[in-house]
């Protein structure tokens, strides 16, 4: 009897459909926009410099072999994932003279997601927290040693802050750090189960060493939470007597990290190992505090930076995807058709699609460009705080920190999925990437700070900020003087074409200010019934609507500006219309808080929902050359769904030709 063709043979008849060249489709979308790419791809990425970067690291990664992956690593097991991510870690530090290491916000980034992709890997704590810890708390005369250790890997470290029975409450962390000034060493100890460090990440098999959180006790006193260089492993790698350590297991994703637990019993290390650039243990258990009781957090403060910039980036490339899938989607199984007898449309063509896909793309445009200077600003402080001269910024940067780091993973997780559900039932296949983008995304939205909780944080300074300005001599940093305005009694919105950026500011910055100070009264007037903490919990989840309202009119005005420093026309025009849409998106979705007391009208509101149907037609014949201007590689996308030449069918039949189920 004649043998069935195996998979493999039917897969080689398909490959042959394989078309030459660009899907028509994308092409034609892409001659039909109204602005120059190499000019808004200048743009985004603020000079050509940074465009030419990224072609250069690419064509680097490209051309060298190492960074090839001979399976595809969507079909690997655990370990093998791990091998993989290894393998991959050690030939990307060993090229790190492609990129400029000291670039966290753009070469660095872009070089780990050529070479690795979106996985969090062994070395991800090493670079990502152990590394700046020991930046931000090494005193300066003793710096070069483990950071050229750090730096060089001759150790590899973590961050170990977070316990099984505390993450959040850092204040109630339980490993400890007794002093024991005769033998000038601190004993670190895990008393209870609950306070055995659960999580860090490359502490399962990889780190050898590790910045541990632990309450400090000196002279039989409790100093709070400081940071230790504390040593894990010896040079075989076998744990040293005293550390238990091991790796906790699956995750929802990330699973090329071994993340891990680690418990100590009264384990010893010297007294120089305390990170004492801002508090100190002196020889004979005298303890010297901080300038500033929080110094202790910069490092948090430092990486909450830089996940915004890496998690809008994994937006925009969400939003690149289901957008080119979108003008491709048609020529094998159409939706439906707009006029009967004209032909089928692109699901692109349909209002629902660009509703789901335009106001994420907008969404992932102002966080991304706002980190730049964001990055400036935490520079700027770093040094200040360095120079111990300047304390006041703190408390704006962890709230803005904060704040960002919460609304915007917020907003990626959840527009990744929308993303997800506009591909269809190819969404869900982890060709496309988005199921890999969702499980990294949503990670953020616990790591680095609770979002709730970073919320809270962001409430506790806007009440500050309102308490000053209802005293009457407020002294207000830069991203809350609009909270000192005066009140504004009606909305100024109107429709999308005339109505100018400074109405929309005054509008979120009224909505924003009413709601801070209703939240604020509304405070101030359980606490004269209750405790202080019990009327905080009372109406918390008022100060995290106020904290997120204040977030996103902070990014709202900061696109409309951004936007005013594009110097090219025909970029700037499509780029308004993007930041207009986002900031129509976010009072048609907040259209509560808008329409409280009448200050916006529902003939206004109704203008609302108007523009942004307009501006979605508006906007859709240059959607796919926007979703260009991101100037993502293939390479960097990893989508078979989002593939720059539209060949999405052939592709996903190779794809799936991989699976080891296909192999017999
Ligand atoms: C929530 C807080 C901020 C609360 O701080 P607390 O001292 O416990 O509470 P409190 O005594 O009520 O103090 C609040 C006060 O402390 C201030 N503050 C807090 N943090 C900072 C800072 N960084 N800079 C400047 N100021 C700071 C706040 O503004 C408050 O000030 P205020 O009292 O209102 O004037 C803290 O516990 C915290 O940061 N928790 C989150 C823990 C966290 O982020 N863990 C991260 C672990 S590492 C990780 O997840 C790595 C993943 C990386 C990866 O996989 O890529
Ligand atoms: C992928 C991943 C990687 C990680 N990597 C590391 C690492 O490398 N090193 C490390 O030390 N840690 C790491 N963590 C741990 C992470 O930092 C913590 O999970 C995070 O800080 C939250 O703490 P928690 O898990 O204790 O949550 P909890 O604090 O227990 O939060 C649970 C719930 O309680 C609520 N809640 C808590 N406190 C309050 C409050 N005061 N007010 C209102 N609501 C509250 C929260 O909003 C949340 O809904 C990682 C976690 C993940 C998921």
């Amino acid at each position: 009897m004649e043998r069935d063709s195996s998979p493999s043979d039917q897969f080689h008849r398909y490959k042959n459909l394989i078309q030459n060249g660009d899907n028509p489709d994308i092409t034609k979308e892409r001659q039909g926009a109204s602005f120059n790419l190499y000019n808004m791809q200048c743009f985004v990425y603020e000079n050509d410099h940074k465009l030419q970067r990224r072609q250069e690291i690419l064509e680097f990664v490209e051309s060298h072999r190492e960074f090839d992956d001979p399976v595809h690593p969507h079909f690997l097991n655990r370990d093998e994932q791990i091998d993989r991510a290894t393998r991959k870690c050690l030939a990307m530090v060993d090229n790190l003279d492609a990129i400029d290491v000291t670039d966290y916000f753009d070469e660095a980034p872009l070089y780990q997601l050529l070479t690795i992709g979106r996985e969090l890997h062994c070395l991800s704590l090493h670079y990502g927290m152990f590394l700046p810890t020991i930046q931000v708390h090494t005193e300066k005369s003793l710096i070069l040693g483990p950071f050229q250790m750090a730096a060089s890997k001759a150790i590899l470290g973590t961050f170990a802050q977070t316990e099984l029975g505390h993450g959040s409450n850092l204040s109630k962390l339980e490993t400890t750090a007794t002093y024991d000034a005769t033998t000038k060493e601190f004993v670190i100890h895990t008393p209870t189960m609950s306070a055995g460090k659960w999580w860090p990440g490359g502490l399962g098999k990889s780190a050898n060493y590790a910045a541990v959180m632990a309450q400090l006790y000196t002279s039989g006193e409790s100093k709070g939470p400081h940071l230790f260089m504390v040593q894990l492993r010896d040079n075989a790698h076998a744990p040293l007597p005293g550390v238990t350590v091991g790796d906790i297991g699956p995750k929802l994703g990330n699973n090329a990290n071994d993340n891990g637990f680690l418990i100590f019993d009264h384990y010893r290390i010297p007294r120089r190992n305390m990170f004492m650039k801002y508090s100190k243990v002196e020889a004979d258990g005298t303890y010297i505090p901080p300038p500033h009781a929080k110094l202790g957090f910069g490092a948090m403060v430092l990486v909450r930076l830089l996940m915004i910039r890496d998690q809008t980036c994994q937006l925009g490339a969400a939003a690149v995807i289901a957008i080119r899938y979108s003008a491709v989607r048609h020529s094998a199984v159409r939706q439906g058709e707009i006029n009967e007898g004209e032909g089928e449309v692109q699901i692109l063509d349909y209002r629902t699609q660009q509703y789901r896909l335009l106001p994420q793309l907008a969404r992932s445009f102002p966080s991304s460009q706002r980190m730049r200077s964001r990055n400036s600003t935490s520079k700027y402080v770093t040094k200040q705080i360095n120079n111990n001269a300047n304390m006041e910024l703190l408390p704006e940067l962890h709230a803005l920190s904060s704040g960002l780091k919460a609304v915007i993973t917020w907003e990626v997780a959840q527009g990744i999925e929308q993303l997800r559900l506009s591909c269809g039932g190819h969404g869900y296949s982890r060709a496309s990437a988005f199921p890999d983008m969702y499980a990294y995304a949503v990670g953020g939205c616990t790591y680095e700070g609770e979002n709730i909780v970073m919320l809270l944080q962001v409430a506790r300074f806007l009440m500050m900020i309102a308490k000053e300005v209802r005293s009457g001599n407020p002294k207000l940093a830069e991203i809350a003087e609009y909270i000192a305005k005066p009140d504004a009694v009606t909305a100024r919105i109107s429709s999308w074409k005339t109505c100018s950026d400074e109405d929309i500011i005054h509008d979120f910055e009224a909505v924003t200010r009413k709601l801070i100070f209703a939240t604020f009264d509304r405070l101030t007037t359980l606490e004269r019934t209750m405790k202080k903490k019990e009327a905080w919990n009372a109406c918390s989840i008022d100060l995290c609507k106020a904290a997120r309202m204040h977030v996103k009119t902070y990014l709202v005005k900061n696109f409309l500006a951004r936007v005013r420093t594009c110097e090219d026309p025909a970029s700037r025009t499509v780029m308004h219309t993007l930041a207009k849409l986002y900031a129509f998106d976010l009072i048609s979705g907040g259209g509560g808080h808008f329409m409280k007391g009448g200050f916006l009208s529902e003939k206004q509101f109704n203008e609302v929902q108007l523009g942004i149907y307009e501006m979605l037609a508006a906007i859709r014949p240059d959607s796919v050359a926007l979703a260009d201007s991101w100037a993502i590689s293939d390479l960097e996308l990893r989508s078979v769904l989002g593939r720059r030449d539209g060949n999405v069918y052939p592709a996903l039949l190779e794809w799936a030709q991989q699976s080891p189920l296909n192999q017999n």
